[in-house]
């Protein structure tokens, strides 16, 4: 059988670092030498790959939109030449990146993983190794025909994943939604469904950098704190608010809220809670948002709403079309 080809997109991150005196720092040419005289990766199970090294490698702290368009451009000009797409990221990150890419590709046929490490493959007991090498096989053997992430043996959708740990291997969760595989002794697709066939090519919609202001509530939040991040130049509010989406109910949070509103601020309510959804309807406290104007984000995690506000406001839209867009499930981001 012919073997497959992956095309690794390598944008920095822990995975190719070296210590430094001020820490760890991308280092150019380590990973790429290092994977390519690795007899692992060269086994005849595995496919053929290619890495491009982007230049600068980056923390994945220092990522923003430019660089989500840089990715996903290559990715469209590499497509037909490649059977399989691994990006390797930071961790820090890295559930942003993997979230803008899924709104921003569409009719996606082939699998585009993301992934990474938390211990550098420069040192003792790295996990990148088993990362990689894992995400590589998946997207020649289970090409699951969307952005996903692959860590620590499971693969999770992009825009369900979210970094859970600071320092364990086990970075990353997805609250709402079972991986889409779990890979052990054999590899389980649980959610993941195996490509499609999609007649339209692969689309790419650009994104530029959007004004999103993020709200995190607490007892006793003082109106000042609200009414500057309402003063600035955004054109979305995110509520972190309490439980199923209740807030305080002092009327001056409740009128800077509606005045925003009605300068057209979007306004998002999502939960502080890590698991479970919004539902406004549940108690007073969150019925008042609604006559805010607030809108829900069910269980959305933060960084999907962010790159879900980014990917719409890049658009031509109406206000409306947004509101409305945001409340629906475009790339399986939300359970409805
Ligand atoms: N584990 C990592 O990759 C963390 C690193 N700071 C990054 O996000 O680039």
């Amino acid at each position: 059988m012919k073997r497959k080809k992956i095309y690794i997109a390598y944008t920095g991150g822990t995975i190719g670092m070296k210590q430094s005196s001020r820490g760890y720092i991308p280092a150019e040419g380590y990973l790429t030498e290092t994977v390519k005289n690795n007899a692992e990766f060269t086994r005849e199970e595995m496919p053929l790959f290619d890495i491009h090294e982007y230049s600068p490698l980056i923390d994945s702290s220092d990522m923003s939109p430019y660089h989500w368009q840089i990715i996903a451009d290559d990715i469209k000009a590499k497509y037909d030449q490649y059977d399989g797409f691994v990006v390797l990221h930071g961790t820090d990150t890295m559930a942003y990146t993997a979230s803008a890419l899924s709104f921003m590709f569409e009719n996606l046929t082939k699998p585009v993983i993301v992934t990474g490490s938390q211990i550098p493959l420069s040192q003792l007991r790295s996990d990148g190794q088993v990362n990689l090498l894992n995400a590589m096989y998946l997207a020649a053997n289970y090409p699951i025909a969307e952005v996903s992430l692959f860590f620590n043996n499971k693969l999770f959708r992009g825009n369900r994943a979210t970094k859970a740990h600071a320092d364990g291997f086990d970075a990353f969760s997805s609250p709402n939604l079972q991986p889409l595989a779990q890979s052990g002794i054999s590899i389980k697709l649980k959610e993941g469904k195996l490509s499609p066939y999609v007649e339209q090519a692969l689309q790419v919609t650009p994104i530029t950098p959007q004004p999103i202001g993020v709200l995190y509530l607490y007892p006793g939040i003082n109106i000042d704190i609200i009414n500057n991040i309402l003063g600035g130049d955004i054109r979305a509010l995110i509520l972190l608010s309490f439980g199923v989406g209740n807030a305080p109910q002092q009327q001056l949070f409740l009128d800077a809220l509606k005045a925003a509103y009605d300068r057209g601020v979007v306004l998002i309510n999502l939960t502080q809670c890590i698991q479970g959804q919004v539902n406004m309807g549940g108690y007073a406290t969150g019925n008042a948002l609604i006559n805010c104007g607030v809108i829900s984000g069910y269980d959305m995690t933060l960084e999907a709403c962010i790159a879900k506000l980014h990917y719409l406001f890049s658009q031509e839209l109406e206000l409306e079309t947004v509101r409305h867009l945001m409340q629906d499930s475009l790339r399986g981001e939300i359970t409805r």
